[in-house]
This record gives C-alpha cells, structure tokens and sequence, in this order.
C-alpha cells in the first residue's frame, strides 16, 4: 500500500500552483536536469542540487557576506525555481545556506537607496515575482534556517511549507521593517498572519520583532528548533515524511490554502509597486535608510 501511495505521488501536477489556478505558466529551458542521479547547479547567488534518487532539490544561498536579496540573487532564484518546477524528478525544495551564520539579509538595501524611480519599479516587481513563486509552488518546501533571518529573509521562509531553524539565540527570525523606518507590505503581513495569526502578527510587525529559536517557536513562526548540525539532515527527513503524502491531494490542498493570498496580491500587484515605488523614494525614507546603513557598519567598527 504504500508502495502504491508513494507510486501515486509521483504523478504530481504539472506546474506551480500559480498555473493550477488557471493562470497562464511560463515555460523555461531545461538545460541543466538531464537523467544522471544529480543535477547540479551554481550560478554566483544560488546553488540548486537535485538528487534525483531522492526527489530532494537543496537550494543553497552562496551570497556572502550576508546573502542579501539584490537583483542578482532574485533573478537566480527566480530562474532555478521555475526549472525546478518543472521538472518531474524534484518533488521537495530544501531552501538553505552556505553563508555561515546568515540565512539572508533580506532585502539588498542598496537596491533600494539612490536608485532611479525605474529601478525601484524592476526590483520591487522582482521581488513579488520571487515570493509568488515560493508561495505558489507546488513542491514541498522546507525551510532549513542556518542563520539570522530578518525581513525578506524571514519571508522566504513564511513562503515555505515547513520551518527549521538552528539552535542559536544570536539566529535571530522575523520581520524587522518597523524598526528601519519601513514597512512590512501587505503580502508579507498576509504571510506571517497566515502562520502565527492574527494577534501574534499585529504585535510582530508593528514592532519588527526579531526572535530568538526559542520564541520562534513557542508563536509557531517555525515548526521546529534543532542542533546546528542538524537542521539539514532534519529538514531531509521531514521531507521523506511529506514524501508520503499522494503529491495530487497535498497540492490542492496547498493551494486551497494559499490562493486567496495569491490572488489577493496578483489582484493589487500594479497598486502595490507604485505603493513601494513611491514609498522608497521619499527623502525622509531614504534618510531613514541610509542611517540604518551607517548604523549597521558601526556596528561592526
Ligand atoms: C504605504 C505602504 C507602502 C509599502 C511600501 C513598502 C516599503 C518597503 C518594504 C521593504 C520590505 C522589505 C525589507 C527588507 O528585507 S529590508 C532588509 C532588512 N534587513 C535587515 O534589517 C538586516 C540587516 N542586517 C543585519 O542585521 C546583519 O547584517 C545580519 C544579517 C544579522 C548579519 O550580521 P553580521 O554581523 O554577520 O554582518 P554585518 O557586519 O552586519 O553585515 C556585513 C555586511 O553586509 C551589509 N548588509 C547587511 N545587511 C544588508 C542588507 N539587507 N542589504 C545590504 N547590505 C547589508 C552590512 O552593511 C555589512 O556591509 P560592510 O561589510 O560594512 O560593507
């Protein structure tokens, strides 16, 4: 029987639940994933390794120093999602990295301080392109959190289906953007509410609070608290335990789940970039960034 179950699972849908959904899909190059046991690979941002024995695509951050969310790292991230998507071999995603002690950064902050007004528009649009297609996957995602992980780098991991995060009280998680002078738009609200609630998310993000493992866990931001060294292996295991679930029935239940959200933010997509366009490009938020800016190198002086 459970052979047959995990048979039946092989046959997922084809497509991110984006495409499930009725919306038009795109079609990408498959150049990398031929039919050896792995596919590898790296591009300067983003390592993809699909074990195609397993099924498990680990997708590793290599953006040192703190794998901040910059054009580079979304366009790549963008670019292995869609093949992974689309390829019949891959049924987990394992979002992690390979920076010691930072899972991201977030948001590359450059990218949104004395830029012209177009390229606030390109990034921004690039940065909801990456949470849809996080959101919308049809894969398993497993968040393995090795690291800080603040704002875009919390979203990142909201976006997935299962959070696992390190045992280190300096690992810190959540969504900051109040404390630099920002604002959590609304699909990264939707995202956290959709996790911790609706009480927890008002507090979290009106303060921009960032928590420890241990705080993580007791308001469900993250499913589980490990050793260091463990937070791979265990996001491998809980995989094959999803694993067993038909892939048919847990993606629309997935997509059962997520698509008001998904909708909500494809139905104010054009509001919300001339929102954030605008936003970012007041004086007094510019003024805002670059302080943090200069407080984060101190910091380190
Ligand atoms: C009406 C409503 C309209 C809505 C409008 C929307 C508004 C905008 C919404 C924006 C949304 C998203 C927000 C983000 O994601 S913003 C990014 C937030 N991120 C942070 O606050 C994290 C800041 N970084 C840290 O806390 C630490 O760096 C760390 C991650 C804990 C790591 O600590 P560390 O000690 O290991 O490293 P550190 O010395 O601090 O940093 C090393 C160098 O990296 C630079 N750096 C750090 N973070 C970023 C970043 N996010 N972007 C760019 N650069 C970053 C840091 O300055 C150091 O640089 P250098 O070596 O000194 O040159």
């Amino acid at each position: 029987m459970a052979t047959l179950l995990r048979k039946a699972a092989r046959v997922s849908l084809s497509g991110s639940l984006l495409s499930a959904g009725g919306r038009p899909g795109r079609l990408y190059a498959l150049s990398y994933f031929g039919s050896n046991s792995r596919n590898s690979s790296t591009s300067s941002k983003v390592k993809v390794d699909l074990d195609n024995s397993s099924g498990i695509a680990v997708v590793k951050f290599q953006g040192p120093p703190v794998n901040s969310m910059g054009m580079d790292f979304l366009t790549e991230m963008a670019i292995g999602l869609d093949k992974l998507e689309l390829d019949k071999n891959c049924r987990g995603i394992i979002l992690t990295s390979a920076v010691p002690k930072v899972f991201s950064a977030g948001l590359d902050i450059m990218d949104m301080y004395g830029k012209t007004l177009e390229h606030y528009e390109l990034f921004w649009r690039s940065v909801q392109d990456l949470w849809l297609k996080l959101y919308s996957s049809s894969k398993i995602m497993i968040a393995a959190i090795n690291g800080a992980s603040p704002a875009g780098g919390c979203l990142m991991a909201l976006s997935c289906d299962y959070r696992i995060l390190a045992d280190n009280p300096r690992y810190k998680i959540g969504l900051n953007e109040a404390q630099l002078g920002i604002v959590a738009p609304f699909w990264f609200k939707d995202s956290m509410v959709n996790t911790v609630g609706y009480r927890i998310a008002e507090e979290s993000i009106q303060f921009g609070v960032m928590y420890s493992p241990a705080d993580a866990l007791k308001i469900g931001l993250v499913d589980q608290v490990v050793p260091e060294d463990k937070v791979l292996s265990t996001a491998k295991e809980k995989m094959e335990k999803w694993f067993d679930i038909p892939d048919h029935a847990r993606q629309i239940s997935k997509s059962m789940m997520r698509k008001p959200t998904i909708d909500r933010m494809l139905a104010n997509r054009e509001t919300d970039i001339k929102n954030f366009v605008g936003f970012i490009s007041k004086d007094s938020i510019q003024k805002s960034l670059e302080m943090y800016m200069a407080m984060l190198k101190m910091k380190k002086g």
